[in-house]
């Protein structure tokens, strides 16, 4: 049998084999030229094809239940439309465009139309632009751009995913994700380990593989070519960890384990995996697909629905956190060279501070209908003034608890005047360690440097750990640092204070600490921080 094999970053555990399904790439602009020898026959192939999107877009809906299915018929209808066919049409007869070209021209000014409408209308603006990406790849021959629509279980195979993509996954017809690029700590491995769908990212030579079926190992990397005939083998799960549910080392020293959630779903997960409350909800994973700004009244009821499983626990709800790889189309930036760089996170904020306060108006609303103890804290902060700002909004706003992340490296520097503006903070290792090593986190080749075991990145842990033992104030942790079991004891030995991580990994991080005092944690972390690679801080861990 085949035994080809290649190795990459494994992101979400458990193992999977099964035939392929590939993602195909996203769809460039459709050229202008040639002129079509014949417009009037070009003309004539867009209503076909749009017949044949219309009708697989019903079949599909056949086979769907609920909004997914509404969804999918009204698109059809799109699909078939004789006013996007005719316009299309008239462009290639009038203009003498090729019929993909006339196709993207007609579509982009029916979703422009709608996105100036605003409301319901501007919600379908996407919808549009799905049929028309259908339609062209239908008139070039090609495979239509995205996760396709999967009649049985796959392991999916990707250059990369959005997280909008990865959001939407169904994990009964994943089997397992691959990608050729995308790094441990981006946000479509975050997602993929929430979902519990084994992934492994940053597989080089992943795409120019010819196999049918693989098997991935979401423990070790290692992606192998399979036999396409052999049974499919589904995720094989570990078995309960004892852990009674108080995250403490075993001399008491508490280290509250926490949730990271994006949704009603991950906190019910969270909460049944015995999570104390939520160190990190990601509000902005709630509108991904938004075209416009949730009102206050959509966003309470969305809010109210992932606080409720921790009614009387201590939540914290980050502000959104938009930019770079995580865009929301209602708080677009300009075009920038480095969006990882530029205007994202709280930096949205200063611009457009009344977005802010229509969302802390709703986490306010939230917290009284849910009856979780609340706190609020803001994205990509780099001083204290810009701590001191956001504190202020949110103490304007009722809300007792202010906070900031920690996630570059300046900010890093500074935690003890910032902790001083605000009553805690919390590290998003993630991006403190893109910024710290000048990696980008959705990057393949250069995932190894977004490794939380780097010395490099520890020592700046140790600057905040310290800063929240002089001033007696919260310091956590939700990067993805936290969710590994024995890192975990490293940063509760440099002073964290709590530790966040998805709903996965709650247990094996409680199950770590409670077999570990707080000096063995704090010997630990000396080991660690003593070492210049994470080859020998992982070593030096393992040795004690
Ligand atoms: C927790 C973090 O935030 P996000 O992953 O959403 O950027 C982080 O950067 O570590
Ligand atoms: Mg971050």
């Amino acid at each position: 049998m085949p035994s080809e094999s290649l190795s990459g970053v494994a992101v979400s555990p458990g193992r999977a084999s099964g035939p392929v399904v590939r993602v195909a790439e996203p769809l460039g602009e459709p050229a202008s030229t040639p002129a079509p020898a014949d417009p009037a026959a070009e003309a004539a192939r867009i209503a076909p094809a749009a017949q044949i999107v219309a009708g697989r877009l019903e079949k599909l809906a056949e086979t769907a239940t609920g909004e997914a299915a509404t969804i999918l018929i009204t698109t059809a209808a799109m699909a078939a439309d004789p006013a996007l066919v005719s316009s299309a049409e008239q462009l290639v007869k009038d203009q003498h465009l090729p019929a993909p070209r006339a196709v993207h021209q007609a579509a982009g000014k029916f979703a422009d139309a709608l996105a100036a409408a605003g409301g319901y209308m501007a919600e379908r603006a996407r919808d549009v632009l799905d049929v028309r990406d259908r339609l062209i790849a239908e008139l070039l021959g090609i495979a239509p751009p995205g996760v396709p629509d999967l009649a049985s279980p796959s392991v999916l195979v990707a250059r990369d995913l959005a997280p909008a993509d990865t959001a939407g996954l169904d994990p009964d017809k994943v089997l397992a994700l691959v990608t050729e690029e995308g790094g441990p700590t981006s946000h479509t491995a975050i997602l993929a380990r929430a979902l519990g769908i084994p992934a492994v990212v940053a597989v080089r030579g992943l795409l120019a593989l010819d196999a049918q079926a693989l098997a991935v190992d979401g423990d070790t990397g290692v992606v192998e070519v399979a036999d396409p005939d052999a049974e499919v083998v589904t995720a094989v799960k570990s078995g309960a960890i004892e852990w009674d549910g108080t995250g403490a080392t075993s001399d008491g020293h508490r280290v509250k384990v926490l949730g990271n959630v994006g949704s009603a779903t991950d906190a019910q997960a969270a909460a049944e995996a015995g999570a104390e409350g939520v160190g990190l909800f990601r509000t902005e994973f709630c509108y991904l697909d938004a075209s416009s700004e949730p009102s206050v009244e959509e966003q309470r009821k969305a809010y109210t629905a992932v606080l409720t499983p921790f009614r009387g626990k201590p939540v914290i709800v980050r502000t959104l956190d938009a930019g770079a790889d995580k865009p929301l189309a209602f708080l677009e930036p300009e075009d920038e060279p480095n969006p990882a760089l530029g205007v994202r996170g709280l930096r949205v904020a200063f611009d457009r501070p009344e977005i802010l306060d229509r969302q802390l108006e709703a986490i306010a609303g939230a917290a009284q209908d849910s009856g979780a103890e609340v706190s609020v804290m803001a994205p990509m902060v780099a001083t204290a003034a810009e701590a001191a700002w956001f504190a202020e909004r949110v103490r304007a706003a009722g809300i007792a608890r202010a906070g900031v992340m920690i996630e570059i490296p300046a900010a890093a520097l500074t935690a003890r005047e910032i902790l001083d503006a605000v009553d805690f903070v919390s590290v998003g290792t993630n991006d403190l360690a893109q910024y710290t090593f000048a990696a980008d986190r959705q990057l393949g080749a250069v995932a190894k440097l977004n490794d939380p075991w780097q010395p490099g990145l520890l020592r700046l842990l140790k600057v905040i750990g310290q800063a929240a033992k002089d001033t007696g104030k919260p310091a956590g942790v939700c990067g993805e640092a936290a969710a590994d079991p024995r890192l975990a004891l490293v940063l509760a030995g440099l002073g964290l204070t709590s530790l966040s991580m998805n709903a996965p990994a709650v247990r094996a991080v409680g199950a770590s600490l409670a077999a570990t005092t707080l000096a063995e944690c704090e010997a630990l972390a000396d080991a660690v921080l003593a070492t210049s690679d994470p080859v020998s801080a992982r070593q030096a861990a393992a040795k004690r």
